[in-house]
């Protein structure tokens, strides 16, 4: 969900000496004498400012520039691995403790942290150029620079109907909703601040503090200055956050040189977290992964049985999601690396599951409970003693898996070619991204079809033999 940030505690292991405010000049002289990026004009004075106002210096070793993924942080000088390239104090980061204490006390338990720290973003817009938080909050994305997919319109949304983060979106929008309409009512007792607050104003907040905010034992942060940081999902570099120390800081994991973008790893998030919270897409990510779901039918006469075996052996089946004719449950596939049978295969859960759904008879699913008790518990964990039931299992798995990758490969043709002279920069863009998307779990459906099919010929050559 959220950027996580990692808490050391008192086991923070790399501290620098205070540096003094003295080295703030320096910054803008460096970059100004980089010539790969154009800093922005309007935030010469935004580190400065920063630094003010914590009394700190924040960074001797970045400055703000632009990239293609919007603002960015570049090294100013080189960067050895191990130097911290930024720290900034709690006192300058936004979090639930800024709410203004009358407004806190009458939100209920549904606010959560995100809320809580959007209230405060839309608190402070409202104060405007009398906010001590100005330079910072006015340089925040509008809405029409972001891109979560809670912004898209239904027809944006239908590209990537294949997803679960279709409904995942669907949800997220009524959460949204749903708390926006539990802090209306503490907005009533402050109408010169909140009256004219719409849900629209307090989504495009909610999306800031999803797509900026790291997480910490105090709750969701706004982290000035490091929230202009990108992410690449293979660097080593996060934020971490002492809570005894009160600060925040970045350790870069490698050299840069002088004008070099920094990038850091917001988590190991795969194209649907990136898409829903931040609003991009990676065009090749390591973290990708399929949300699939498996039903018990009911016409299946021996249903309740195995709903009851599952819920049993701690796999509770998701009624809330099942309508009337089926039982549901949800699996993730991460890729699977080797398609020989070797190496990581598709997860247990999910073939346990097939195993349990393909069984005919009630002494095949006693056997199964019987088998559970004598090891770990867990429900048809092993390969079945009845091996053309084990490869029917996983055989039918194969075959709900690849028509899941045919439905996505027709809904990316569906797309159409990669540049569509006319389609406005806003649909081209987001396209893009459903692009990214689906080939990303369509890959990982792939590499989950080809283990199968190598597994099921295993044991049907063993079989033979
Ligand atoms: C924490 S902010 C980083 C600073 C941001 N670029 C800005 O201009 O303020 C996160 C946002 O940066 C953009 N972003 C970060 N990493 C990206 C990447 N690898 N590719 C595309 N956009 C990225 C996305 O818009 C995301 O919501």
């Amino acid at each position: 969900m959220l950027l996580v940030a990692r808490q050391f505690g008192n086991r923070w292991w790399r501290r620098r000496p205070h540096i003094g405010l003295s080295h703030t000049a320096i910054i803008k002289l460096n970059f100004h004498s980089l010539p790969q990026t154009k800093v922005e004009e309007e935030l010469d004075d935004f580190l400065p400012w920063l630094q003010r106002k914590s009394g700190t210096e924040i960074s001797s070793a970045l400055f703000i520039g632009k990239s293609t993924h919007g603002r960015s942080l570049f090294a100013s000088k080189s960067i050895r691995a191990g130097d911290c390239i930024l720290r900034v104090p709690y006192s300058v980061q936004l979090a639930p403790d800024n709410l203004l204490p009358e407004l806190k006390s009458l939100l209920g338990d549904q606010v959560g942290d995100v809320a809580k720290v959007a209230i405060v973003i839309l608190f402070e817009q409202k104060m405007g150029q009398d906010s001590e938080w100005a330079p910072y909050i006015s340089r925040l994305p509008r809405p029409e620079q972001m891109h979560s997919t809670i912004f898209w319109s239904e027809d944006e949304l239908e590209m990537i109907c294949q997803s679960s983060l279709y409904q995942e979106t669907i949800d997220l929008r009524s959460l949204v909703e749903k708390e926006f309409l539990a802090i209306r009512t503490a907005f009533e007792h402050f109408p010169e601040m909140f009256e004219s607050i719409t849900c629209k104003d307090f989504m495009h907040a909610y999306a800031l503090v999803t797509s900026r905010a790291w997480g910490s034992r105090k709750g969701y942060s706004l982290i000035p200055f490091a929230d202009f940081l990108n992410h690449d999902g293979t660097s080593e570099s996060v934020v971490l956050s002492d809570d005894d120390k009160h600060f925040s800081e970045v350790i870069a994991d490698r050299n840069y040189a002088p004008g070099e973008q920094v990038l850091i790893r917001y988590g190991n998030f795969s194209n649907a977290t990136l898409l829903l919270d931040f609003g991009f897409t990676l065009p090749y990510n390591i973290h990708d992964q399929v949300q699939i779901q498996g039903n018990i039918p009911h016409h299946d006469i021996l249903c309740e049985l195995k709903l009851e075996l599952l819920k049993r052996h701690h796999r509770p089946i998701n009624n809330a999601m099942t309508g009337f004719n089926s039982s549901m449950d949800c699996f993730t596939i991460k890729e699977v690396r080797s398609g020989s049978g070797k190496g990581k295969g598709i997860p247990q859960s999910l073939r346990a599951f097939a195993r349990v759904l393909c069984c005919t008879s009630r002494e095949e699913l006693n056997d199964l409970a019987k088998e559970a008790a004598q090891h770990d518990g867990r429900l048809a964990r092993r390969t079945l003693t009845n091996r053309s039931r084990e490869i029917e299992a996983h055989q039918m798995l194969k075959e709900k898996l690849t028509q899941l990758a045919e439905d996505y490969d027709a809904s990316i043709k569906s797309l159409g070619p990669e540049s569509s002279p006319g389609a406005c920069k806003r649909l081209s863009l987001r396209r893009q991204m459903a692009r990214d998307l689906l080939n990303g779990e369509l890959r990982i459906l792939k590499s989950a079809c080809a283990w199968l099919k190598d597994y099921c010929a295993t044991l049907t050559a063993a079989d033979r033999h």
